[in-house]
């Protein structure tokens, strides 16, 4: 510990010394020794001794009294006076300067010693007081509490500058006033004066708390509200020094407790009352508040809700992934906030719910993540209709297959996929055969079964991994992805047959169908869609040709026939134009009397280059491309001019019968054609036989009965052409004002020795002679099938062992020219 420094003013140098030399013995260090007052204030400023040992006489103007009392002014040093007189003035004045000791000469060392530590110790604790005062009045003087200290009789002493402030009034105004004067306490909700709580305290000597709500008036009449109390102020041993009123003005935070409690009331409200589910959701995930609407979504209550978490509410798909990604993105302030569509469960097990689910993270005021916001929308009904519309947009209302355009997609997918594996596919284009009929014969109701019906068989028969679709009308496709060989082609398409050949029951009605299937193979057929579809369908085209009820693969031949379909096309319009058409006739003869009774009219094509070209070749394309309408015109308005040019050259002939194709009837108005060209040439309505197939009745038998009642009225002679061959006419029969029926050249080819065709024969001819009809063979080119023929009563023949089709001019010279009878079986041809 250092050694205190003390300072000696005495201006007697031996007994300046003598102290010196005591004090020194005692420990102290001596730091200077002054002379004179004015020595010893300039010395104690140099040397801040802790204290000054001064004599009060001194030599010259300034005696020890007054420059102690300018060393304690400026340097708050204590003194101990030295004095050899002590007569009360001196000491009177000695005290005024705030002496620690006052030693009278001759002092005993001990004394000096005594006085010394005593002055050390007091001026140590006046020092440490100080501070502490000095820190404490601070403390008070910045705190924003106002505070009033009393004495024991509740008189004013203290006032923080707060309390001056609520008071409006300095503490010098109201010193020693009462504090009761100063201030007045109201109950907030009676306005009733309240005791104030620093007399309580003054009473009690105990802590008094403000209990109710309190409004404090000041002496001007300004009032606000208060909170806190009084304490009292007690010293060491116990005994009451005053009380202290803390209080402070609390209209601030009331208004802001006041804005908080409305803001949070609104929020409650929107939250609770919104009508899209709202949560707030703790940082791991669990429910921390949900409202009505979140309950209704997930059907859950909301105690159930509190205890679950939102992530177990999603499925754990990507979607559940992409929440808990969003959710940490979030929590790492990586995202202001963001918005998913989520797919969740529902309480009742099985239920789906879609949700559009959007999140915020609520962060405290250092940026520390507090939880998240997450409103949810039920979306299910928007993202049914989605579904529903995607749906209805790729798929057949009717059957619910796949429909064309989506058929397209999904096979180009196929085709890179197959393309990028080096793998084939096929495309079965599969279409019903007659299905016109049906829907004509049974109604378009139960047309539409039967679609479903058949839809419903390939659905079975397909395997998983293959496609169908519905192109439209009766014409469905097959994908088969992946085969190894067209052959896997060939074996589901034969299965697919004989699949649909099994009868349909659909109200009570057995129908049987069948089907024609065409076959393109990925990559030999094809390497775009568009190309093996062209070309399944174009096979499947062949498999009419071929008798319908197959199936054909796509060949290179077809390519060919479908160039030369193109070439018939344009030659035909060409034919039309520059007049290349020609007409044949084939005799018919009457079995009875073996006389040549009327004439078929067959076009033929005098091609510039490739000679007479027989219909077989380009009938069908005329029929596809509509060009058969304009040259069925022309076909009856020739053979017309024909015939009535034979009837006035008075040959053995009675009628001309003309074909008529199934467009004819759809597209043209072929009564009015027919009545303008009989007036024209000038032909009785009696020498015209319109032939008519039994498909072409069957595509549309309403009109088709209304046009033949026409006709009948004009008196045309009407007649069924390749009998037999059709779908099941004979309920039609009967209602048909035909006159003839035509046996087909297919069941007369195997007579007599075919007992199927036999049978058939006998049959066709018996039901059409019930029906009071007239009928004729077609194709007899032997004599047995005459005899037969003739012995079955078949009222009319025709056929190559009479004549085949020649030019008008031939039949002329010779057919008519050598009046050919039965039994004279190599007339001219
Ligand atoms: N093997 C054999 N054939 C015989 C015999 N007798 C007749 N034919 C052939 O059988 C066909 C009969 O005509 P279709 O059944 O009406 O069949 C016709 C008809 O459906 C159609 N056709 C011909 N001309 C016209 C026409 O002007 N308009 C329409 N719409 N179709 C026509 O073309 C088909 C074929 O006509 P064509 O080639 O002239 O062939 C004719 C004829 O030459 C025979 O004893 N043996």
């Amino acid at each position: 510990m250092l050694a205190s420094k003390i300072m000696i003013v005495e201006d007697e140098g031996i007994v300046a010394m003598d102290i010196r030399r005591q004090l020194t013995d005692f420990g102290y260090e001596v730091v200077g020794t002054a002379f004179s007052g004015g020595q010893a204030i300039s010395l104690a400023h140099e040397h801040r001794p802790d204290l000054v040992m001064m004599d009060i006489v001194l030599k010259g103007d300034m005696d020890g009294i007054s420059a102690a009392q300018a060393i304690q002014d400026a340097l708050h040093i204590p003194v101990i006076f030295l004095t050899a007189y002590s007569d009360p003035a001196t000491l009177r004045r000695a005290k005024t300067t705030g002496a620690y000791g006052y030693l009278i000469k001759p002092f005993r060392p001990d004394e000096l010693h005594a006085s010394i530590e005593v002055a050390l110790y007091k001026h140590q604790l006046e020092r440490k007081l100080k501070e502490s005062e000095q820190w404490f009045g601070k403390t008070l003087h910045c705190i924003s509490d106002a505070v009033i200290a009393t004495d024991p009789e509740g008189r004013i002493r203290f006032m923080n500058p707060a309390a001056e402030t609520a008071t409006e009034q300095r503490l010098e105004q109201v010193k020693n006033s009462l504090v009761s004067d100063l201030i007045t306490l109201l109950a907030e909700s009676n306005r009733d004066i309240i005791e104030n709580p620093v007399l309580k305290t003054l009473r009690n000597r105990e802590v008094t708390h403000l209990n109710c709500a309190t409004l404090l008036v000041n002496q001007s009449g300004v009032e606000f509200p208060v909170d806190d109390g009084a304490a009292p102020i007690l010293d060491d041993d116990g005994s009451l020094l005053g009380a202290v009123l803390v209080f402070r003005d609390i209209s601030a935070r009331r208004q802001m407790e006041h804005q908080l409690r409305e803001s949070e009331e609104r929020f409650h409200s929107a939250f609770e009352l919104a009508a899209i589910g709202m949560a707030l959701v703790a940082l791991d995930g669990n429910f921390l508040q949900v409202n009505h609407a979140l309950c209704g979504i997930f059907g859950y209550s909301r105690q159930e809700l509190l205890k679950a978490n939102l992530q177990g509410l999603t499925h754990g798909n990507q979607q559940g992934h992409d929440l808990d990604r969003h959710m940490k993105q979030l929590l790492a302030d990586e995202l202001p906030t963001f918005q998913i569509e989520v797919e969740c469960f529902h309480k009742v097990v099985g239920k789906r719910v879609w949700t559009m689910l959007s999140a915020s993270m609520v962060r405290d005021p250092d940026g520390e993540p507090q939880y998240f916001i997450v409103q949810i929308q039920n979306i299910t009904n928007r993202k049914y209709a989605e579904q529903q519309l995607i749906y209805l947009a790729n798929h057949d209302p009717l059957t619910g297959l796949l429909n064309r355009d989506q058929f397209h997609n999904r096979l180009t997918q196929a085709l890179s996929s197959v393309q990028r594996h080096d793998t084939r596919l096929a495309l079965l284009y599969l279409d019903l055969d007659r299905f016109k009929l049906i829907n004509d014969t049974l109604g378009h109701r139960l047309g539409d079964l039967l679609l479903q019906a058949v839809s419903d068989r390939l659905r079975s028969s397909v395997r998983v991994h293959d496609l169908l679709a519905r192109l439209g009308g009766d014409e469905f496709i097959v994908l088969l992805n992946d085969i190894n060989h067209a052959d896997d082609a060939a074996r589901i398409a034969e299965k697919t047959i004989d699949l649909l050949t099994q009868p349909f029951t659909l109200e009570g009605n057995d129908i049987v169908v069948t089907a024609s299937i065409g076959i393109s193979v990925y990559p030999n057929d094809g390497k775009d869609s568009h190309t093996l579809l062209m070309n399944a369908d174009t096979a499947m085209y062949l498999a009419k040709e071929r008798g319908k009820n197959n199936y054909q693969f796509y060949t290179l031949e077809m390519t060919e026939r479908s160039l030369e379909r193109m070439t018939i096309e344009r030659g035909l319009r060409h034919a039309l134009a520059h007049d290349e058409l020609r007409l044949h006739y084939q005799p018919q003869i009457d079995t009875g009397s073996g006389a040549a009774v009327g004439a078929e009219a067959l076009v033929r094509w005098q091609h510039p280059e490739w000679g007479l070209v027989y219909p077989d070749r380009f009938i069908n394309v005329a029929e596809e491309t509509g060009l058969i309408v304009p040259i069925g015109a022309w076909v009856l308005r020739t053979a017309c001019l024909q015939a009535k040019a034979w009837l006035e050259q008075n040959r053995p002939f009675s009628c001309v019968a003309v074909n008529v194709s199934p467009r004819q009837f759809i597209e043209s108005n072929l009564f009015r054609t027919i009545k303008q060209t009989l007036l024209e040439t000038g032909l009785p309505p009696g020498a015209l036989e319109l032939e008519i197939t039994e498909s072409a009745v069957m595509q549309d038998p309403e009109i088709t009965l209304q046009v033949l009642h026409q006709l009948q009225q004009l008196g045309v002679r009407l007649s069924i052409d390749d009998f037999g061959t059709g779908y099941s006419s004979l309920t039609y029969l009967r209602r048909f004002p035909v006159q003839s029926v035509k046996i087909d050249r297919s069941f007369v080819i195997d007579l007599p020795d075919d007992e199927g065709s036999k049978t058939l024969v006998r049959a066709i001819i018996a039901l059409a002679h019930e029906l009071k009809l007239f009928v004729v063979a077609e194709g007899v080119e032997t004599e047995a099938q005459l005899s037969f023929l003739k012995a079955q009563q078949c009222d009319s023949l025709q056929g190559y062992m009479f004549s085949k089709p020649v030019a008008p001019e031939q039949l002329e010279n010779g057919f008519m020219a050598a009046g050919f009878k039965i039994g004279q079986p190599n007339a001219p041809g």
